[in-house]
């Protein structure tokens, strides 16, 4: 794979692996940022509830605590039989209704199990009891077990069946030191609070507040509410763990319930699953009336995804541009040197030096390479020049050579058969006579024989002079084989074959060379022979040979 193929997909991918982390860091950083901005923000959600709509309800809990502390109710209490006492008490309760926002008050006695109610629309003579309580009833076993569970407060969620609206009635126990006397309170109608949650939901998918052990107490889906959850089985309760979608998120809610407890007013978190979705549940402890507030937020939908991908379409953006800058900057600083260095060493093998053309951006150690390269081609171009100069004149010698009789430097048999071949062929367009000599030395062996093979070396060297100074520029001489000599004459004039021939056969006086002191008379046997039309190199030489032998053969 290419260079710049290997670079962009590993850049490719380390870009979106670095991509694809940042991305997951920023969503848990963003889940980070709004887990705490949402316990701030329920914090202070619930500073601000109490103000505005809890506190009547706040309000409602602590009158009905101060109603259970009217000594004259509290002696009535203990003597629920003495008229007098009663009096006394319904006078001041009579007072005190007003305060109760409802305007009404209920009295429930342990003495005589009388069960008081007053909303003022009566009479205010007459006589509020309204029925006797048994424990047998189901309907009044409320009273019952508030009593045997000595619980302070309670809070007991309603419906009002005459009136249609749902009422909050706080119960709190008449005392007297540890013992119990009976239960007061009053009912306060909860719709218009119901109305102030629905439309305060803002950020939260639900609002939900329990009473201690997470029964739902009020709630948009009324449906859902606990009501009267003191007296039910605990198989019976609405809790809002049952909101909740797998067992892990309802052990989560029970155990931040349990934190919230500990740290009344400040919230704790934990991420739920609730309706198919992720939120997260954030639970306040509120002492006043011992209820959890817990708010739900759908945390997709807080931040949904689609928030992110205006950034991911950023991302891509950046990346695609971050590409195609590495792209050209590989491309100026890498692959574009590179294949310039490619280009001139291809032109090498043309024997053609193309210099590089470097840009400004290109890598510096790549201009060291190719500075480096650029030495060392040129270089090898002019080593390359002066080796083939030297092989053309080692051939062209070895050629000649070839050619050439190393002892006398004529022609050898191969190289005049090559020159005659020419001859022939030149003579055979311009019909330019010409003939050969065959000149074979008279008894050679004995010089061999007599002054050794080096001294007939010299006399065959000797005779290769004399031979060429004889001919001149009339032929050309070369050595046959051993002491026999061809001659190719050119003949400018008819006679120059004859004479020459002549000259070599009867001057018999005219080579003599001396040897060790000795003086050798070389002789010749010639026989010549002129080109004839159809003459072939084979058939012309064949007729020198036959009359140079005719010669030999004449002078035995
Ligand atoms: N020194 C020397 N001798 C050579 C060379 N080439 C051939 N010879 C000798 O030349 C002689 C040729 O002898 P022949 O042609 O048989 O006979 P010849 O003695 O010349 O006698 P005829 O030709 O019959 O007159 C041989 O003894 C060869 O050994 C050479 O290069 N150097």
């Amino acid at each position: 794979m290419a260079i710049k193929s290997r670079f962009l997909i590993s850049t490719t991918l380390i870009l979106l692996l670095t991509g694809f982390f940042s991305w997951l860091s920023m969503r848990v950083l963003a889940e980070d940022i709004i887990v705490s901005w949402v316990e701030r923000y329920a914090e202070k959600q619930v500073q601000y509830d109490k103000v505005r709509t809890l506190l009547p309800l706040i309000q409602e809990v602590k009158l009905s605590k101060e109603f259970a502390e009217l000594e004259s109710l509290k002696e009535w209490a203990k003597h629920p039989f003495n008229d007098a006492l009663k009096q006394h008490a319904l006078y001041d309760t009579e007072a005190f209704r007003h305060r109760f926002s409802d305007k009404s008050y209920f009295i429930a006695l342990k003495g005589n199990e009388h069960y008081y109610y007053s909303d003022g629309k009566e009479a205010s003579n007459l006589d509020p009891y309204r029925y006797t309580l048994h424990e047998s009833n189901p309907d009044d076993s409320w009273f019952y077990q508030i009593m045997a569970k000595k619980l302070n407060l309670h809070l007991n969620v309603n419906p009002d069946v005459e009136l249609g609206v749902i009422k909050l009635w706080s119960d709190v126990l008449i005392r007297d030191g540890d013992d119990v006397l009976g239960v007061v309170g009053t009912g306060l109608d909860l719709s218009g609070f119901l109305r102030q949650m629905v439309e305060k939901q803002d950020i939260y998918s639900a609002i939900v507040f329990t009473n201690n052990e997470g029964s739902i107490q009020l709630y948009q889906r009324e449906e859902l509410i606990d009501y009267s959850s003191l007296t039910k089985q605990s198989e019976d309760k609405s809790l809002v763990f049952q909101l909740l979608d797998d067992e892990q998120s309802r052990m989560q809610l029970k155990q931040t319930l349990e934190m919230a407890k500990e740290a009344p007013n400040h919230v704790k978190t934990s991420p739920v699953y609730k309706d198919g979705v992720r939120q997260l549940a954030s639970v306040v402890y509120i002492p006043e009336i011992d209820w959890f507030q817990v708010n739900f937020i759908d945390i997709n939908g807080f931040l949904p995804l689609t928030e992110f991908s205006g950034l991911l379409v950023v991302f891509f953006i950046s990346l695609v541009c971050a590409l195609i800058v590495f792209y050209l900057l590989l491309t100026l600083i890498v692959t574009r040197p590179l294949s310039e260095l490619d280009l001139s060493i291809g032109s090498l093998d043309k024997k053609q030096y193309r210099a590089p053309k470097l840009g400004h951006f290109a890598g510096l150690e790549i201009k060291k390479l190719v500075s480096h390269y650029q030495k060392m081609s040129t270089s090898l171009l002019e080593y390359q020049l002066e080796l083939e100069n030297k092989v053309a004149e080692r051939t062209e010698a070895l050629s000649r050579l070839a050619k050439l009789d190393p002892l006398t430097e004529l022609y050898n048999r191969r190289g005049f058969e090559v020159h005659m071949t020419e001859y022939m062929q030149r003579w055979q367009k311009s019909h330019h006579s010409f003939g050969l000599i065959n000149v074979d030395v008279n008894r050679f062996k004995l010089v061999n024989d007599l002054y050794g093979h080096a001294a007939g070396d010299l006399v065959l060297q000797e005779i290769a002079t004399y031979l060429t100074n004889v001919v001149g520029d009339k032929g050309e001489v070369a050595r046959w084989g051993g002491d026999e000599f061809l001659i190719l004459v050119k003949q400018n004039s008819d006679q120059d074959l004859v004479t020459i021939s002549e000259q070599l056969q009867g001057d018999r006086e005219s080579l003599v060379i001396k040897i060790k002191e000795q003086n050798i008379t070389i002789q010749f046997s010639v026989g010549n022979a002129l080109v004839e039309d159809n003459d072939t190199l084979e058939s012309l030489l064949h007729r020198a040979d036959n009359a140079m032998y005719a010669v030999k053969f004449n002078n035995r």
